[in-house]
């Protein structure tokens, strides 16, 4: 019993463990991909919208220069100023637009040029023909270099600083650089190194110290980073709506394992289990024929073998049983017990009977008859050699009692009203009931010999049996005593510790093989054939 315990509190411990430990976990790593994959997107959308507005930029300009080319107007006339001028103001990425002659710039949009001005070596130059300078200082301003973009004899400048012009976390740095990994562009300062590494890189990953995510188009590119450390933040965030989630799960799982493993401690939880696993045997405890001392049968009593071998005894656990409806499977397996136990013996002697104890439940329902009749028959059993002993607990409904009981004579069975004298009916009551013998009870046996006032009883007991024409078996006789009185009374058979206790099968079979020894074969006429 102690050995289940532990191990049902063992089990519980490990899955309640498990059951707080899974959720949890699962949470945690569920909040962590899903920042991860969060801040993946961040990065993403980043570089897409930067490379996004400079290819617009370039499509822009290329666009502007074209409308440049045609029609030819004399350059730098005034006409030729003025129409640069409305292309600036048209196009919003271009700062300036400049004509160059013979690698100098003439004239720009804002008027005409002393021709100092050098058109500086491209850089680059993009699929659709666009030669690329990258950092071009403004002669009219000390700002910031800007982007040269040129076409034919038209140059465009534009301020790159248009590409990542973008509201970024402070954690996100952005570069916008070439193909080389030159820097057109940045913002919150991205690692040089890293940048030029990943010019060439994959679309998107994780170097040892950063995410990042990489886009690229007209032969620029643009790398978005976050340090690795940065993923803190999000953690914490997905961390504060899904762990609740995670601990609300541990305590529901925790909360089914504990009530799971309170119902397999409880007595009745217990019970179950030892009918699933088939816990319980078979002793028998002999009747024996007053007269001869012949052994004439038995009385099937259940016990509860567990699996530490101690056995319980079923007043123990029968009430808890009838009270659950288990009984029934209990009876089912008593059953198949002296089946497995006896077949052979009681296919041998044909006038040897098992007593069996009914629940209330199947003097009621009847549903026994039907059990015993199939077990019975794949046995060879005949239906005569199985007593049925019946409490008056099985008469609360007593039409159903009654009709149970005649079908069970009908069957062959005999009918044993049992703990005769312990309840409440009267002999006039019981009278109705189909029976063909009395078991009288072990406290009346006990007062035979002593002046107690129930002790006056016993002898009317035994009388008012015999009016009725039915078989007396007297329980529980302890002394020689009790049976030299018994026998003078003509009481048919006797069950007790005088004769023997309760015995597993085997000790039953050498007992029984004993008596009949002892007893010679005189024991035939004790057969009682059903009315
Ligand atoms: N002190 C003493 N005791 C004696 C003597 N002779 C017999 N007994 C005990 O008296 C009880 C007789 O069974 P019961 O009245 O049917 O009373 C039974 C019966 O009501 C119930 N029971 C036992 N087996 C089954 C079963 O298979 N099904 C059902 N429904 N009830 C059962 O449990 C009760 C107790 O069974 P057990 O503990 O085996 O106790 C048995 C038996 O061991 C004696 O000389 N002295």
């Amino acid at each position: 019993m102690e050995l289940r315990r532990s191990r049902v509190i063992a089990a519980a411990i490990v899955l309640g463990l498990l059951g707080a430990i899974m959720p949890i976990a699962a949470m945690a790593y569920i909040s962590w991909a899903v920042a991860v994959g969060r801040q993946q997107n961040d990065l993403e959308r980043v570089a897409n919208l930067a490379i996004r507005r400079a290819s617009k930029t370039f499509d822009d300009a290329r666009i502007a220069l074209d409308s440049l080319a045609y029609p030819r107007l004399p350059p730098c006339s005034p006409q030729h100023i003025a129409r640069m001028r409305v292309v600036t103001f048209n196009t919003e990425s271009i700062g300036e637009v400049g004509y160059f002659e013979n690698g100098l710039l003439k004239c720009t949009s804002w008027g005409s040029e002393a021709g100092y001005v050098r058109r500086l070596p491209a850089d680059y130059v993009t699929s659709d023909g666009l030669e690329v300078s990258m950092r071009v200082q403004p002669s009219v301003s000390t700002g910031n270099p800007v982007m040269a973009l040129h076409y034919g004899a038209y140059g465009v400048l534009i301020n790159p600083a248009r590409f990542v012009d973008i509201m970024l976390d402070e954690n996100i740095s952005l570069a916008l650089a070439n193909q080389q990994g030159a820097l057109i562009n940045e913002v919150n300062a991205p690692d040089p190194d890293l940048v030029r590494s990943l010019a060439g890189e994959p679309q998107k990953g994780i170097t040892s110290a950063s995410r990042y995510a990489v886009a690229r188009s007209k032969g620029l590119i643009a790398i978005a980073t976050t340090p690795r450390s940065s993923l803190a933040a999000k953690l914490r965030q997905e961390q504060i709506l899904l762990l609740p989630i995670g601990a609300f799960m541990a305590a529901f799982i925790i909360g089914i394992v504990v009530w799971l493993s309170r119902k397999r401690l409880s007595p009745l939880g217990e019970l179950a289990i030892a009918v699933r696993n088939r816990e319980f045997i078979v002793h028998y405890q002999p009747i024996v024929e007053l007269a001869s001392g012949a052994c004439v049968g038995a009385e099937a009593l259940v016990r509860w073998r567990r699996p530490d071998g101690s056995l319980v005894r079923p007043d123990l656990f029968i009430p808890l049983a009838e009270e659950s409806g288990l009984i029934m499977p209990i009876t089912d397996q008593v059953i198949e017990a002296i089946i497995a136990d006896l077949a052979a013996l009681l296919r041998m002697d044909r006038n040897l009977h098992i007593a069996i104890n009914l629940c209330a439940g199947d003097v009621t329902s009847g549903r026994i008859l039907d059990v015993l009749q199939d077990r019975l028959s794949g046995a060879r059993i005949e239906a005569a050699q199985i007593w049925l002993e019946a409490t008056e607990r099985g008469f609360i409904d007593i039409d159903a009692a009654r009709a149970t009981l005649i079908q069970a004579r009908e069957r062959g069975h005999m009918v044993v009203i049992d703990d005769f004298g312990t309840g409440y009916s009267s002999l006039q009551y019981l009278e109705g009931l189909p029976m063909d013998a009395l078991k009288i009870d072990k406290s009346f046996i006990d007062t035979i010999g002593r002046d107690s006032a129930t002790s006056s009883v016993t002898p009317h007991i035994i009388e008012m049996a015999k009016t009725l024409d039915l078989r007396i078996v007297a329980e529980g006789v302890e002394t020689e005593e009790q049976a030299e009185y018994l026998r003078e009374r003509d009481v048919h058979f006797g069950q007790g510790w005088l004769f023997s206790k309760p015995l597993p099968a085997g000790e039953f079979i050498r007992y029984y093989q004993n008596a009949k020894t002892r007893a010679g074969s005189g024991w035939g006429n004790v057969r009682v054939v059903a009315a």
